[in-house]
């Protein structure tokens, strides 16, 4: 483990096997966050990539005081877990595509009585958003620990969806007013973000759970949920005895039951089983991570695929993505192999691999931009 779990200095660390790809500049930003002040400890995680200012991949804990902008403008970003009841051998990707439609406009109007009254007015409840956010339908590929839920016959949907505008605008408000400095604890401002911060969460999870009811709805299927899970939030807690303020910046929870860990729509996804550990900051990664920045990909990519080449994947799944732009930003060659992430959790003894995924159909949008 000890060779896995790499100390940078005293208070920095990040976990890495040898076959892990981590850029310099992501160490670089955990250094400069682990000199804020009241930082006790910072801790990136395999899928550790360079963010903002801030790196993304990434845990940090903190006393006295918290940063909301290390938690960023996605609070409550995080991945949904569905097991459906459609038959994975019955499916035509034809017949799925035509019938999941376009999910990107407001929720059906027959879904709205549902929606709890605080978010009565969020018109982008039930949207999955942009960037690296999506729906997919995955087969069980292998099943490697008994786990009892899990049935290989049928189709697993996947939702990774946060707090769309509501969390943007808390953050942007926060720094107009706070700038980077963080807020002391149990100061009346503390208060106030705290109450918003749980406000987005609250919004991000009702927003996977609307998201998945209309995909499920769209295709007459219905599932079950398997699990519910944030990677960008803060929290209050006690690590090795000390309390504090536990920041997660795509970084899994490793203390709630079992998670996913994505790879990307060309790579297989896992489902795992943590275990907690305050070296690790009781967190996981919460994906592949970036190898390279979205800039660069359409210029990388466009000359040797074209967008329909980009819309198929290895595994023969299909990609429904008519944003020209975001196609090539989100391809599986911009993101580390899911693999070397998930091998150097193993090592580190951080997991237990439950079950392998495979991609079937990835939604991300059905708007036509160019
Ligand atoms: N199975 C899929 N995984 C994907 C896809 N696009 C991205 N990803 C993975 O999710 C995380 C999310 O990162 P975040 O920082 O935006 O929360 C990312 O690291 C990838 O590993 C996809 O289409 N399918
Ligand atoms: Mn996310």
């Amino acid at each position: 483990m000890s060779n896995i779990i790499r100390s940078v200095s005293p208070h920095v660390s990040y976990i890495a096997s040898e076959h892990t790809w981590i850029e310099g500049k992501a160490i670089q930003q955990l250094e400069t966050t682990a000199n804020l002040p009241d930082m006790v400890q910072v801790t990136g995680m395999p899928d550790l990539h360079p963010g903002r200012g801030y790196p993304v991949g990434a845990a940090f804990f903190s006393q006295h005081r918290f940063y909301p902008a290390l938690i960023g403008n996605d609070i409550g970003c995080g991945m949904s877990v569905w097991l459906t009841d459609l038959a994975v051998a019955k499916q035509s990707l034809d017949k799925l595509e035509k019938r999941l439609g376009n999910i990107d406009g407001p929720l059906e109007e027959h879904l709205l009585a549902d929606i709890p009254a605080e978010f009565s007015h969020c018109y982008s409840l039930g949207t999955i958003g942009g960037g690296n956010h999506f729906a997919e339908f995955l087969q069980i590929d292998e099943i490697f620990t008994p786990f009892s839920a899990l049935d290989k016959k049928r189709l697993i949907l996947l939702v990774h969806s946060g707090s769309r505008g509501l969390g943007q605008a808390i953050l942007e408000a926060h720094i107009r007013e706070y700038g980077h400095h963080g807020l002391e604890q149990d100061s009346p401002e503390s208060g106030d973000y705290l109450n918003q911060h749980q406000h987005a969460l609250d919004f991000a999870v009702c927003n996977r759970h609307f998201i998945a009811r209309r995909i499920m709805e769209r295709l007459r299927t219905d599932g079950q949920q398997l699990l519910d899970i944030a990677h960008n939030f803060l929290q209050k807690t006690s690590v090795n005895g000390i309390d504090g303020w536990l920041h997660r910046k795509g970084a899994t929870p490793s203390d709630r039951g079992v998670v996913v860990i994505p790879g990307s729509r060309g790579d297989f996804s896992y489902l795992v089983e943590p275990h907690p550990d305050a070296e690790s900051l009781f967190s996981l990664a919460h994906g592949a991570g970036r190898k390279w920045m979205r800039s660069e990909c359409k210029d990388r990519l466009s000359a040797k695929f074209t967008v329909d080449q980009m819309s198929r994947t290895h595994f023969g799944s299909r990609v429904i993505c008519r944003d020209r732009q975001l196609i090539y930003q989100e391809a599986p060659q911009a993101y580390k192999p899911i693999d070397t992430i998930v091998d150097s959790l193993q090592q580190a003894g951080l997991i237990t691999v439950v079950a392998r995924l495979k991609p079937v159909l990835t939604y991300k949008t059905s708007g036509e931009t160019v």
